[in-house]
């Protein structure tokens, strides 16, 4: 099998064959960057586009220089700047147009042409009805069966963040550096509201102080960046504001539900701060912040803030410090916290049992993965930081690829209620929403795949590695390529049986690795060093690794085992064609036993071509099968989304093994008549021992 000269096509990837785009390899992911990240952009119908949506900075060349994709993110990121000058190290400022807002009437034909959708969900509004000679105030709410359109400015080019928004020059500076040319469609309908809503919104009353954000848009879309920027920009406004200069304090935290995307985010993060003086901390277990305590009683947090007064002072805390030395620490150099919901809870709950700690210098909190985290899974985990977040002026906003009603009506409650408690108003409630529905991946192809047996779907993966293999007529599914299992068990398993099927000279074993929660920290995080690095080009996981984590080398997503819910598809599906990119693959396995639950995925299949106006042949699932499949009773999606498909969980069907039923039980009477005739010997020497006057009956029985 010459697997070895596909493998390689993943890490020895010539400038000619990653550039060309008529060749299979050529349209894969990660044969080439994506100058343009936009899903969508129809025709504005009747009107011509007044302003060129053209990034006016165009310093950055037509074909993006090659990046290495699986090179270590911040690696990769750093590089450049070490090899260049200190004098041409920053990119250079961009270019600052004159500032020019569109009409309310351009802005909602681009926003439409954008498939984004800003509607207002809360705004309470103070009306002055005259009566008579005196003016009564009263309060109304947005009525939920008419909660109106927005029309926010959109963002078309970063140059804008400069001119009309005013973003300060080092965040802009770090943001052009990354080398984006034009928005996605989430930081064009977001990135303004958040950073200046008087000028985003100057045609709507009642919402220049801000607004909480609800934002859905599909993954590999940028959300990353659509939270970050405004909330370096807003701490940096703020502080030059009350002319602070040089000072650290907690002021924003993003939770998010792995440890994987929260080291990503402070990655991410540190590029954008670079030279702002902020620091973005990842939370780590044990570590102790500068928190207040709400009851003065005989509480250690007390003694904790003096330490951490003290440690300001002395001004010595630092991150590699920090690293270097396991012993729990005051970390008083933080302004954005990035964290896992348990790992900050426990450190709020953490000391005497009648206090509990508040963070109240926090104005940001921002929910990435915000579905997951307020399921029954996190929930009480997120609530309980949520509620720890005692300022005021306190601004929140919530970011997935899916989010269902369930989670807009706890956010709009929670809202509400944590206002009438702190007896403040509330703030505006702003919902953006990017594509028609967010049960959609529409830039890749889909798959299902029907296999008779759980072995057959082993067969069907290692056909698939096959270098000549290809899945219909579309793209091939290859490495690099993530494979998601329903349990740590399953993946374990599957790593077992595929390890020797990568030659030798190829790498063996080491090209092909699991990864889950059972694993220690440490080898999680070499894992995925491995796997960016291009080290690792099949990686065997759970859905730990199915929401925000950015491999922008994936080729293809392997649904080995059916997913949980038409969320957990979406964002197991979004690992491959990030940023705009076409040509992933989502190939999703199924047998006898999922046939029950597989209309969920095929339905999301379903809307994801529709979504991308692909219809007959083209079209992953076919109308036929979508017909054909029973649909998923409320209680049976209710069983998957919390246990998996039951078959899989334990017993022999949970195992991943090549062989057939029928050569297992062959192999176990085999295993039985060997270790019977041993048996036999054995007892046989030991009478003849007996008989000899040795045996004083020291034998135990047979090993396993
Ligand atoms: N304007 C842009 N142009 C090109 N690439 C971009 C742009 N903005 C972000 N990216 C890149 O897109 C990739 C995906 O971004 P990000 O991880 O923020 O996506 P996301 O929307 O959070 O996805 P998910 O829902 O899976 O968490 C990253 O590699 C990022 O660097």
């Amino acid at each position: 099998m010459d697997i070895l000269k596909v493998l390689s096509r993943g890490t020895k990837k010539s400038a000619k064959s990653s550039l060309s785009g008529g060749s299979a390899v050529g349209k894969l992911p990660s044969s080439g960057t994506k100058t343009n990240p936009q899903l969508y952009h129809d025709e504005i119908r009747g009107h011509k586009r007044k302003r060129d949506v053209e990034e006016p900075e165009n310093k950055i060349p037509e074909v993006l220089p090659e990046v290495d994709f699986f090179a270590p993110k911040d690696v990769a990121e750093s590089k450049p700047a070490k090899a260049e000058s200190k004098k041409s190290k920053r990119a250079a400022s961009p270019v600052v147009e004159a500032a020019k807002l569109l009409s309310a009437d351009e802005c909602r034909q681009l926003l439409r042409s954008h498939r984004l959708k800003v509607t207002l969900l809360y705004k309470r509004e103070e009306q002055h009805k005259a009566k008579k000679s005196k003016k009564k105030k009263a309060v109304v709410e947005v009525k939920k069966d008419k909660k109106p359109q927005l029309a926010p400015q959109p963002l078309e080019s970063f140059g804008q963040l400069r001119s009309t928004y005013n973003l300060s020059r080092r965040v802009a500076e770090n943001l052009s550096y990354q080398g984006y040319k034009i928005p996605t469609e989430v930081q064009m309908g977001s990135m303004p509201l958040l950073i200046r809503p008087d000028v985003a919104l100057s045609e709507e009353q009642g919402l220049e102080n801000g607004v909480d954000l609800l934002a859905v848009a599909p993954t590999g879309s940028g959300k990353t960046i659509s939270f970050l920027v405004p909330t370096i920009n807003n701490i940096m406004r703020r502080r030059a504001q009350d002319k602070l200069h040089g000072i650290h304090e907690l002021e924003a935290i993003v939770i998010v539900p792995t440890r994987e995307l929260a080291y990503q985010i402070v990655n991410v993060g540190n590029q954008l701060v670079k030279g702002t003086g902020l620091k973005v901390v990842g939370m780590r277990k044990g570590m102790i912040l500068a928190a207040e305590s709400q009851d003065i009683g005989e509480d250690s947090s007390d003694e904790e803030e003096e330490k951490a007064e003290e440690s300001d002072e002395e001004d010595e805390e630092d991150e590699e410090e920090e690293e270097k030395d396991a012993k729990p620490k005051v970390v008083s150099k933080v302004d954005i916290l990035i964290t896992t919901p348990l790992l900050l809870l426990n450190f709020l709950t953490s000391g005497s049992a009648n206090t509990q700690k508040v963070l109240p210098t926090v104005r940001n909190l921002i929910l990435d993965e915000a579905d997951v985290l307020l399921d029954p899974l996190f929930r009480e985990q997120t609530l309980g930081i949520w509620t720890a977040c005692s300022n005021p002026d306190l601004g929140l906003s919530f970011w997935s690829a899916t989010m269902g009603s369930n989670i807009e009506t706890l956010v709009t409650e929670r809202l509400a209620s944590r206002a009438e408690s702190l007896s403040i108003p509330q703030r505006p409630l702003v919902r953006l929403v990017v594509g028609l529905k967010d049960t959609a991946v529409p830039n890749i192809v889909h798959r299902l795949i029907y296999t008779a047996s759980e072995q057959g779907k082993l067969l069907a993966l290692r056909q698939l590695l096959r270098p000549t293999s290809s899945i219909d007529s579309g793209p091939p599914l290859r490495p690099p390529f993530l494979v998601f299992t329903q349990t740590i068990d399953r993946a374990t398993a599957l790593q077992e049986e595929l390890k020797y099927d990568i030659p030798l000279e190829a790498g063996g074993s080491s090209r092909i690795a699991a990864l889950h929660s059972g694993l220690p920290d440490a080898a999680r995080a070499a894992i995925m060093r491995k796997f960016r690095a291009g080290e690792i080009w099949v990686l065997i996981t759970t859905d730990v690794l199915a929401r925000g984590v950015d491999f922008a080398g994936v080729n293809g997503v392997l649904n080995y085992d059916v997913p949980g819910s038409s969320a957990a598809y979406v964002h197991r599906a979004g690992r491959t064609g990030r940023a705009g990119r076409e040509g992933g693959i989502a190939v999703t396995f199924y047998t006898k036993e999922d046939i029950p639950f597989v209309k969920t995925v095929a339905n999301v299949i379903a809307e994801s071509e529709k979504q991308a106006g692909k219809t007959g042949d083209e079209a992953g699932v076919q109308k036929w099968l979508l017909d054909a499949l029973p649909n998923v009773g409320k209680e049976d999606r209710k069983k998957l989304k919390e246990r998996g498909v039951e078959s899989r969980r334990s017993g022999n069907k949970a195992m991943i093994t090549s062989k057939s039923g029928y050569e297992r039980r062959k192999e176990h009477n085999r295993k039985g008549a060997i270790e019977g005739s041993k048996k036999r010997k054995l007892e046989v020497d030991d009478a003849n021992d007996g008989a000899k006057g040795k045996g004083d009956g020291e034998w135990g029985g047979f090993d396993d």
